[in-house]
C-alpha cells in the first residue's frame, strides 16, 4: 500500500527492469494545489528502441503461443488485484488529474470491468467456417479462418483518464496475445506504473508490457517508425494523432481523437432528464473528455425552460477540492489549459455571445459556463473546447438541427432527447457520428460498446472486443479433400 506521495519516482519499464537516469526528470503536479505528486525520469530514444526489442522478443518467445486460458487468467487476476486496491488507485487518480474522488472511483470501477471484459474476450477469439462450394469449383473443399495476435503494439495515451484509457489498449492487446510498448501521458503517468505492477503480480511475462516515460514528441521516431511495430494505437488530440498516422506509413493505426459533441433537445423531451444528463455530461473531468456535452441544440418552444434548468443545474454544482466527497467539478489539468478555454469564452463574448452562468476562472479552476447567442464560427462551437463550457443554440426544425449538428469535421458521440422513437431513429441515422444516444447525453460510454470517431475524430474502434479484433489478424486455411 503506497501512502507517501513523495515515494513516487518512476523510470521506464523495459524488459522487466526499471530504467532511470537523472538526465531529464519531469514533475507530476496535483492540478488542484500544485503540490508534487511524483516524478518521472524520461526515456531516451535508445530506451524506446530497447522497449520495442524486448516486446518483439517476448512476443515470439512466449506471448504468441500463450494459451487463451492463461491470458484470460492474467487479466482476471489483474482485475481482482485492482479491485482490492481500488481506493489507492482512486486517490492517485485524484492527485494526478484533479478529477473529483467520486469520479475517480468510477474510473477505477470501469477499469476493473475493462479487465474482466478482456479476460472473457481472450477466450472468445475465433474465426469462421467458409462455405467454399458457394464458388464454382469449390466443391470438395473445406475452409476456415483463424485469428492470430499481430505482435508488438505501441500505445500512446492522453492525460484525462490515465487508467481506463490505458487499459482500453493494454487489456485487449494482452487478451489477443500481443506485447506492448506504452507511452503514457507525461502529465499523468503514475497510475500506469501501479498498473504495471499489478500485471506483473498477476503473472504477465516480463517484457510483455513495457512503459517508456516522457513527452511523446521526444520519442515519436522510434515509437512509430520501427518496422517491428504492428499497430500504433493512439488516444489524444487530433493534430498529434493525424501526424502520427503520416509517420506510421503502412502500419495499422487506431486514432481516438477529439470532438465537440452535439446534443439535441426536441420540444417533446423530458426536460428534467435532459437538463440533468446534459449538465453532468459537460462537467465530467472538468469537461476534459472527448465526448463532453459541448453544443446543445434546443427546439424553440422549450428553449427558455431548458436553458433555465441548465443554468440552475450548473449553479448547483460544487466546484473545488477534488478530494472532497461533495465536489462535482475539480480543476483543469493545468492553468494554461484553463486560460486557453477562458480566452475562447472571452473571444465569443467579444463577438456577441452571452455568459448566463459561470465564466470565471480561479487558477486552474474554470467555473462551468453556459453561453448563449453563439454562432457557428466561434471557437466555442466549431472547435473542441475540452473544458466545462456549454453553448446553447435554439433551432426550429428537425432538418435544420441535423444540418447544424453535422456542421463540424468532428464526430464521436451525439445525444438526442425526444419521446418520439421514430424521430429519434431518423435523426440518429442522419447524424455523422461514431455513436448516438437517445435520451442520454453524448458523454455516456460503456466499455464494451464499439467506440470511435468518424471524420477528423479518428479511425478504428475501441471497446474491448472491437479492439481485440483490431489487434488480431485473420488467416485463411483451406483443405482439398482427397
Ligand atoms: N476519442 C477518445 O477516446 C479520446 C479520449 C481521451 C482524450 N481524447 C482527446 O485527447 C486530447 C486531450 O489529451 P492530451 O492533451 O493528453 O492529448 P495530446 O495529443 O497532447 O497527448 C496525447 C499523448 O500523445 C503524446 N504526444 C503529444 N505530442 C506528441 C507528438 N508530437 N508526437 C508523439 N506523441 C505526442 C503525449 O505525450 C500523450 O501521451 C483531446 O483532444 C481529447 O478529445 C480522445
Ligand atoms: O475523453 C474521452 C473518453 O473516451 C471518454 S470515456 O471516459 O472513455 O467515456
Amino acid at each position: 500500500m503506497i501512502s507517501q506521495t513523495e515515494q513516487f519516482y518512476f523510470g521506464s519499464f523495459i524488459d522487466g527492469k526499471e530504467v532511470k537516469s537523472e538526465d531529464r526528470v519531469l514533475e507530476v503536479l496535483n492540478p488542484y494545489n500544485n503540490q508534487l505528486v511524483g516524478r518521472i525520469s524520461c526515456a531516451t530514444k535508445e530506451n524506446a528502441e530497447q522497449a520495442i526489442t524486448a516486446a518483439h522478443r517476448v512476443f515470439h518467445e512466449s506471448m504468441k503461443r500463450m494459451a487463451a486460458h492463461r491470458r484470460s487468467d492474467i487479466l482476471r487476476r489483474t482485475a481482482d488485484l485492482l479491485e482490492k486496491r481500488n481506493e489507492e488507485f482512486a486517490n492517485l487518480l485524484v492527485q494526478e488529474t484533479g478529477k473529483p474522488i467520486r469520479e475517480a472511483r468510477v474510473e477505477v470501477d470501469r477499469s476493473i470491468q475493462i479487465l474482466r471484459f478482456a479476460s472473457e474476450g481472450a477466450k472468445q477469439i475465433h474465426g469462421e467456417e467458409i462455405q467454399l462450394d458457394s464458388a464454382h469449383g469449390g466443391e470438395n473443399h473445406i475452409a476456415i479462418t483463424r485469428r492470430y495476435p499481430i505482435g508488438v503494439v505501441v500505445a500512446i495515451t492522453p492525460f484525462n483518464l490515465p487508467l481506463s484509457l490505458v487499459l482500453h489498449k493494454l487489456a485487449p492487446a494482452i487478451a489477443a496475445g500481443n506485447t506492448i510498448v506504452l507511452k503514457p501521458a507525461e502529465k499523468t503517468p503514475l497510475c500506469s506504473v501501479l498498473l504495471y505492477k499489478l500485471f506483473e503480480e498477476a503473472g504477465l511475462p516480463k517484457g510483455a508490457l513495457n512503459i517508456v516515460m516522457g513527452p511523446g514528441q521526444d520519442l515519436v521516431e522510434p515509437l512509430i517508425k520501427d518496422s517491428r511495430i504492428k499497430r500504433v494505437t493512439f488516444t489524444g488530440s487530433g493534430p498529434v494523432g493525424w501526424k502520427l498516422k503520416e509517420l506510421a506509413g503502412r502500419k495499422n493505426v487506431t486514432l481516438e481523437l477529439g470532438s465537440n459533441a452535439p446534443n439535441i433537445v426536441f420540444n417533446d423531451a423530458d426536460l428534467d432528464t435532459a437538463a440533468a444528463s446534459l449538465v453532468q455530461g459537460g462537467v465530467v473531468t472538468s469537461g476534459q473528455a472527448c465526448i463532453s456535452v459541448q453544443r446543445i441544440y434546443v427546439q424553440k418552444h422549450v428553449y427558455p425552460a431548458l436553458l433555465e434548468k441548465l443554468v440552475q443545474g450548473v449553479k448547483e454544482l460544487r466546484v473545488g477540492n477534488p478530494m472532497d466527497e461533495a465536489t462535482d467539478v475539480g480543476p483543469m489539468i493545468t492553468e494554461a489549459a484553463a486560460v486557453r478555454a477562458e480566452e475562447w469564452i472571452n473571444e465569443a463574448v467579444q463577438n456577441g455571445a452571452m455568459i448566463v452562468a459561470g465564466g470565471q476562472r480561479h487558477g486552474n479552476l474554470l467555473e462551468p459556463t453556459v453561453l448563449t447567442n453563439v454562432t457557428r464560427e466561434m471557437k466555442v462551437v466549431c472547435k473542441e473546447i475540452f473544458a466545462p463550457v456549454f453553448s446553447v443554440i435554439p433551432f426550429d426544425t428537425e432538418e435544420e438541427v441535423i444540418k447544424q449538428a453535422n456542421d463540424s469535421d468532428l464526430g464521436i458521440h451525439a445525444g438526442i432527447f425526444t419521446k418520439d422513437i421514430n424521430r429519434a431513429f431518423r435523426v440518429a441515422e442522419a447524424l455523422e457520428m461514431g455513436g448516438v444516444w437517445i435520451n442520454e447525453a453524448s458523454i455516456r460510454r460503456y466499455d464494451h460498446i464499439p467506440y470511435g470517431g468518424v471524420k477528423q475524430s479518428g479511425i478504428g474502434k475501441e471497446g474491448v472486443s472491437y479492439a481485440i479484433e483490431e489487434m488480431t489478424e485473420t488467416k485463411f486455411i483451406g483443405v482439398k479433400l482427397l
